[in-house]
């Protein structure tokens, strides 16, 4: 019997190729109003700091491609075949819908490389497939999150203990886990946004798993606009455990992130380091999933559940 193909859409935020693209790259997430000097340059050293540009570009294409992969190899009915479609640079998620009717797909499923849902996050880049796979007549399942998939859960267990591994039993206990996601205006708790639920749905199955119970919820990397933003942000969170609870270490866990990119390498490695550094207090950050074989096998379940639900 002939496999069904099936298209295989995977959605991801985007980074800048090379040191050109930033200034388009940085107008397009201000929805095409130009950055001003200062705020590129900005942009740009936080780029330098990390290694001139991003690794997210290679990383996202790799966890897309070992999806892929690991899809067909899973089970024996459909041939997925991937396309990567991005927010906010070309390949843009329109680009890849179109090549998908391109190459004659009726049938797709999506997944956003995001694990939690949010009407900023998740819904646009949803609405952007469908509205698109309309003109072309495709039909897309879309995921919506996966904040609770157990092999997602189990990941970060593991990489966190590792991190408590390399501690005496006597820094353990003035240990604290920081579980944190992207910050959104606060506008989205308006239409009643799941965004922190989840976040912190995530956070009490990591430490049911875990066994670890001293930890809090933070926010990070919050936009350069004048909304108020989802806190508390995770360095004023860093200094006010340190000064109010007296934990002396701290492990940061980006859970709402999935790779190596500038809000990881920059936002937790360099500035909630700068604050410990400062307190006198020590820092760890366990490893993203990345292309972690568990991590891509919990992204290849997510996507075989959706199309095995009954519609
Ligand atoms: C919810 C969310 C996620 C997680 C979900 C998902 O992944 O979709 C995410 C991920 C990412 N965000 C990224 C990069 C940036 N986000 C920015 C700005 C913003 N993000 C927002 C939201 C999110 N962002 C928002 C509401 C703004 C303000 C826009 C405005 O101004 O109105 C800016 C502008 C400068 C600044 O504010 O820092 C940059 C450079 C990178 C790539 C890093 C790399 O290149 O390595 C990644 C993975
Ligand atoms: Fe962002």
């Amino acid at each position: 019997m002939e496999k069904k193909q099936v298209g295989l859409l995977v959605m991801a935020y985007g980074t800048p190729y090379k040191e050109e693209d930033v200034e388009r790259y940085y107008t397009h997430i201000r929805r095409g109003r130009k950055p001003s000097d200062e705020m590129l340059q900005d942009l740009r050293d936080r780029y330098d700091a990390i290694g001139g540009i991003s690794p997210l570009a290679r990383i996202t294409k790799d966890q897309a491609t070992a999806l892929q992969d690991t899809l067909n190899e899973e089970q024996d009915d459909i041939d997925f075949k991937m396309y990567l479609g991005l927010k906010h640079i070309e390949p843009f998620v329109e680009d890849a819908v179109q090549q998908m009717a391109d190459d004659g797909i009726e049938e797709a499923v999506s997944i956003v490389l995001a694990p939690h849902y949010s009407t900023f996050s998740v819904k646009s880049y949803n609405g952007r497939a469908q509205e698109e796979a309309e003109k072309h007549g495709i039909s897309i399942r879309s995921v919506e999150s996966w904040y609770d998939a157990p092999g997602f859960i189990d990941y970060w267990s593991e990489h966190i203990l590792a991190e408590y591994e390399k501690m005496s039993e006597e820094e353990k206990t003035k240990a604290c886990l920081v579980i944190s996601a992207h910050s959104l205006p606060m506008k989205i708790l308006d239409g009643g946004d799941p965004y922190p639920d989840q976040l912190q749905k995530t956070a009490e199955l990591i430490s049911e798993e875990t066994g670890i119970t001293q930890y809090e919820i933070g926010w990070q990397s919050e936009g350069n606009t004048p909304d108020p933003w989802l806190g508390p942000d995770v360095q004023d969170l860093t200094r006010d455990l340190f000064n109010e609870k007296d934990y002396r270490s701290f492990v940061y866990a980006p859970v709402g992130f999935v790779s190596d990119h500038l809000e990881v390498l920059y936002d937790n490695d360099y500035e909630c380091k700068v604050v410990c550094d400062e307190v006198g207090a020590n820092y760890y950050r366990p490893e993203m999933p990345n292309t972690h074989p568990k991590f891509i096998r919990t992204l290849a379940g997510v996507v075989l559940d959706k199309i095995e639900e009954q519609v």
